[in-house]
């Protein structure tokens, strides 16, 4: 499962991500990484990113109205987050305090994906899904489902005025004057009900909602226990026999293999936001359920990704958003596609909305879950392992808590294993080490071979006893640690672009170019005619 989430993001950012310049007037008396520098200064107009980030000062990056720029300031996180608990804990409190700037944590890294208006959600209508347009729903939802892993459905029989309800009463449970974390955590058998407006002791940026949320934890959910919408299962019986027949399986199957037994539902409140372009309601994901319901207000701002566009899954009266999770990813096999998306912060509001998230059984009957035998052909390989619910959702956690690093750093994935074993195969898998002793004696020839060898096959070797002696080595490494730990005042002289200039420091090289950002600052000393210019060296590394 880990792994096609990897390669589906980064094929996603593989294409639009590597965009290679052409240099058609080649002017051979130029060197070419000078002109190339000056083609990037020049074309991109994210060399202002660049300008803007050297000069800014502490207070310029903590303001600044661009999430890049603002993202890349300093702050003390654990003050920020102890003033916001302390000041009664939600986003609609902070919010409300009329704040113009959202405090730092809130900052998200933009998201390099782009918007499209021209894509549209399907909308599928479910009108006599009972009789003659049967077949008809039942190709289109199958077709949603492979292509989109989201649609919307109307006419699914759930009144409108109850939709209304629904939202209403989720919108007064947020607005209360005073809403109790703590008496709102409360346990009894059968219902867990869970206020929070989110995990602050984490480095990952803090979102912009309060959210409440019911699990059923031993799947027997008391009717009394639900929001009256809920009671009527948001429609999935039918959806669960539309479903199983757009995958050619008897309607009951689904159902009868319990995908959709455990109910929980989630109840967001986004307050309108004074800076929406720096934050997110609901960062990119995708639900790690089989399906989620979801009903939204009028305010929009959620989206799903399609064709590496971020498309908006548009407001539509009486209508059901219905989202393919992982889970039946993997039981299609990779047929029906868990929908990556997310919630844009808005600067009108609040946006309410209700989702469903449809579970297997309960933790206490766990049952695993691979590519159901009856949707593969014989010529068809199993893409994923079977799996339960909850090792499933470890991983997924898991994973979320590695992609903090901001979108700009980024790269897409080669796709290429790492050996971890010096052998792989059988075949030696080790960088050739060459001995140098005796280089100027009889053991030149075997020397020279080993050269040659590890230069034909590898192209890369080490070398031992080469006559450097290990304090010059240990002084070099230190003085380049040295260098890049000293304040930002200190490296300043030496920032440069102009690969003209025979020492020169830099870092986000990419912001002219758009490529992802390189985990890396670097300083470079040329000494392109032998000739060592110690004066140009920066004083630590001479
Ligand atoms: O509020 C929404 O529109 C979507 C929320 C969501 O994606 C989630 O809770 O997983
Ligand atoms: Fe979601």
């Amino acid at each position: 499962m880990e792994k096609w989430k990897r390669s589906k993001r980064s094929n996603d950012r593989g294409k639009e991500g590597h965009v290679r310049e052409s240099s058609n007037n080649v002017d051979v008396a130029e060197s070419w990484m000078y002109r190339r520098s000056i083609q990037w200064w020049w074309r991109f107009p994210r060399r202002k990113k660049i300008l803007e980030f050297i000069f800014a000062t502490t207070e310029d990056l903590q303001t600044s109205e661009d999430p890049i720029i603002r993202g890349l300031s300093h702050y003390d996180r654990e003050n920020e987050v102890k003033e916001f608990l302390d000041n009664k804990g939600t986003v609609k409190q902070l919010a409300n305090s009329g704040l113009v700037k959202i405090p730092r944590m809130f900052v998200h890294p933009p998201s390099s994906v782009p918007c499209s208006t021209a894509l549209q959600v399907p909308v599928i209508d479910l009108k006599c899904h009972q009789s003659d347009r049967r077949r008809e729903i039942v190709n289109e939802i199958c077709k949603a489902s492979e292509t989109w892993g989201m649609f919307q459905v109307i006419n699914q029989g759930i009144p409108i005025s109850l939709m209304h309800k629904m939202l209403e009463s989720v919108q007064k449970f947020h607005e209360q004057e005073e809403v109790k974390l703590d008496s709102c955590t409360t346990q009894n058998k059968k219902t867990v009900v869970h206020y929070s407006t989110g995990t602050y002791n984490r480095a990952k940026p803090a979102n912009w909602r309060d959210t409440l949320v019911c699990r059923f934890t031993d799947g027997v959910v008391d009717p009394g226990d639900l929001p009256i919408i809920c009671r009527d299962a948001m429609g999935e019986d039918i959806l669960s026999g539309l479903l199983s027949e757009a995958l050619g399986l008897s309607s009951d199957h689904l159902t009868n293999i319990k995908c959709f037994e455990t109910p929980r539902l989630v109840c967001h409140y986004y307050p309108p936001c004074p800076e929406p372009q720096l934050t997110l309601g609901v960062p990119e994901h995708s639900d790690p359920y089989f399906q989620t319901v979801l009903l939204q207000d009028n305010i929009g701002g959620l989206q799903v990704l399609h064709k590496n566009y971020w498309v908006s899954v548009t407001p539509l009266e009486g209508a059901l958003t219905i989202n393919i999770g992982d889970l039946m990813q993997l039981i299609t096999n990779d047929r029906f596609k868990s929908a990556v998306h997310r919630v844009k912060a808005q600067g009108v509001g609040p946006r309410v909305s209700a989702a469903i998230f449809l579970h297997p059984v309960p933790k206490n009957q766990p049952r695993y879950y691979g590519p159901l035998n009856e949707l593969l052909s014989p010529n068809d390989k199993p893409l994923y392992k079977e799996t339960q619910q909850e090792e499933y959702l470890a991983c997924h956690l898991a994973r979320k808590e590695e992609t903090c690093v901001p979108a700009l750093f980024v790269h897409p994935s080669d796709g290429i294993p790492t050996a971890s074993s010096a052998f792989l195969g059988g075949i030696e898998l080790q960088v050739p080490v060459i001995d140098l002793k005796g280089y100027q004696s009889d053991q030149r020839a075997e020397i020279v071979d080993a050269i040659s060898k590890a230069a034909e096959k590898w192209g890369i070797f080490y070398l031992v006893n080469h006559g450097i002696p290990s304090s010059v080595i240990e002084k070099l490494l230190d003085s380049v640690k040295k260098f890049n730990e000293q304040p930002k005042e200190a490296k300043i002289e030496f920032y440069s672009h102009e690969f003209k200039n025979k020492v020169y420091y830099y870092t986000l090289e990419p912001l002219l170019g758009l490529s992802p950002a390189g985990w890396k600052d670097k300083l470079v000393c040329e000494f392109e005619d032998g000739h060592v210019d110690h004066v140009a060296i920066p004083e630590l590394c001479r």
